[in-house]
């Protein structure tokens, strides 16, 4: 087991961030934190990385107990936090040299791995700079490169992409799949559902300092009621034809606003085919029909009551 945390509790003065939590990391997987701000993501990594303290549990990476002088363990952890931490009075080179030798002292081998990690995350024009010269998307960029210079086995990213444009958080999607694919065990935090999906073999799911769910995508997503949604757009429909859908034991949910008519659907036994049947029938007219799955989100609400999002 590459992580191990069983039991953990901690609390900030009254308030309980972590409330017993469990979570295993596997060798060789991407594994999602998915929660909403505030959830204790990030008190869940500082605990891990023995940053912080806390009153309960235990917690072992590569096997071994973790503790604030585990250098061991250490130097086979790169870590890329939210806040970027860089030395502004650097350049992008130095800093990158910086936190590569805390862990490899021959200097020729640093300097190839210096390399790597520029190239890596394509910063190459930008070696001289100073950080306060480079653009959000860049400092991300720089900041990862710090911490995966030493080529870790296991990569722990807190949020890594948020802020940052489109083709910058691309950039960091596919760099966090190339170090997988080149062999590191990755943590990746987030509140984003769609990066989840995108790059992660397992999600864990948490909430108030809990896990409340795990699984790969499919299987969260079939582990709720709800199967598909169904959404058409039309002018207007009646009360009548409503409390006839509403009436169907395979619908969840019916809902009209706004010229939307949204109905979730519980099984996959041919709803659609009935209700557009049925729409033909009472000559019920519409302008659009699709269906989408169930997201992340759906599963968050269903387990909580609440949503994922922002
Ligand atoms: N130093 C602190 N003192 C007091 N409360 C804190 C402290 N750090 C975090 N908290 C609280 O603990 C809870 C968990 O915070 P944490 O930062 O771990 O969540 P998160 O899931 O990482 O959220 P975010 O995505 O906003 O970073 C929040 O309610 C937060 O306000």
């Amino acid at each position: 087991m590459i992580v191990s945390i069983k039991g953990l509790e901690k609390s900030y003065g009254d308030f309980k961030a972590i409330n017993g939590l469990d979570l295993d990391v596997q060798q060789g997987e991407i594994l999602g934190l998915l929660g909403p701000n505030g959830s204790g993501k990030t008190t869940t990594i500082n605990c891990l990385l023995s940053l912080l303290t806390y009153e309960k549990g235990s917690i072992e990476i590569f096997d071994k107990p973790m503790s604030p002088d585990a250098n061991d363990i250490k130097k086979d952890i790169g870590l890329v936090m939210q806040n970027v931490a860089v030395f502004e009075e650097l350049t992008v080179y130095q800093n990158i040299d910086y936190f590569c030798g805390l862990y490899i002292q021959n200097s020729q081998k640093r300097k190839e791995y210096v390399k790597e990690a520029i190239q890596f995350v394509g910063i190459e024009d930008f070696q001289k700079k100073y950080p306060k010269e480079l653009s959000g998307g860049l400092l991300r960029r720089l900041n990862i490169a710090c911490g995966i210079a030493h080529k870790p086995k296991l990569i722990i990213l807190d949020e890594p992409t948020v802020a940052v444009d489109p083709q910058s958080r691309n950039r960091i999607l596919e760099n966090i799949l190339e170090l997988n694919r080149l062999g590191a065990t990755v943590i990746y935090t987030t509140h984003y559902m769609e990066e989840v999906e995108q790059i992660c073999d397992r999600i864990v799911i948490m909430d108030k300092g809990k896990v409340i769910a795990q699984g790969t995508k499919d299987s969260l997503k079939e582990s709720i009621s709800i199967r598909e949604k169904i959404i058409f757009e039309l002018e207007d429909i009646s009360q009548e034809i409503i409390e006839v859908l509403k009436a169907r034991e395979d619908l969840k949910k019916v809902q009209y606003a706004h010229g939307l008519l949204e109905l979730e659907v519980q099984s996959n036994n041919g709803t659609l085919i009935e209700i557009l049947n049925y729409f033909k029938k009472e000559k019920v007219d519409f302008i659009k029909v699709h269906s989408e799955s169930p997201t992340l989100n759906d599963v968050f609400l269903e387990l909580t009551g609440t949503e994922l999002r922002d």
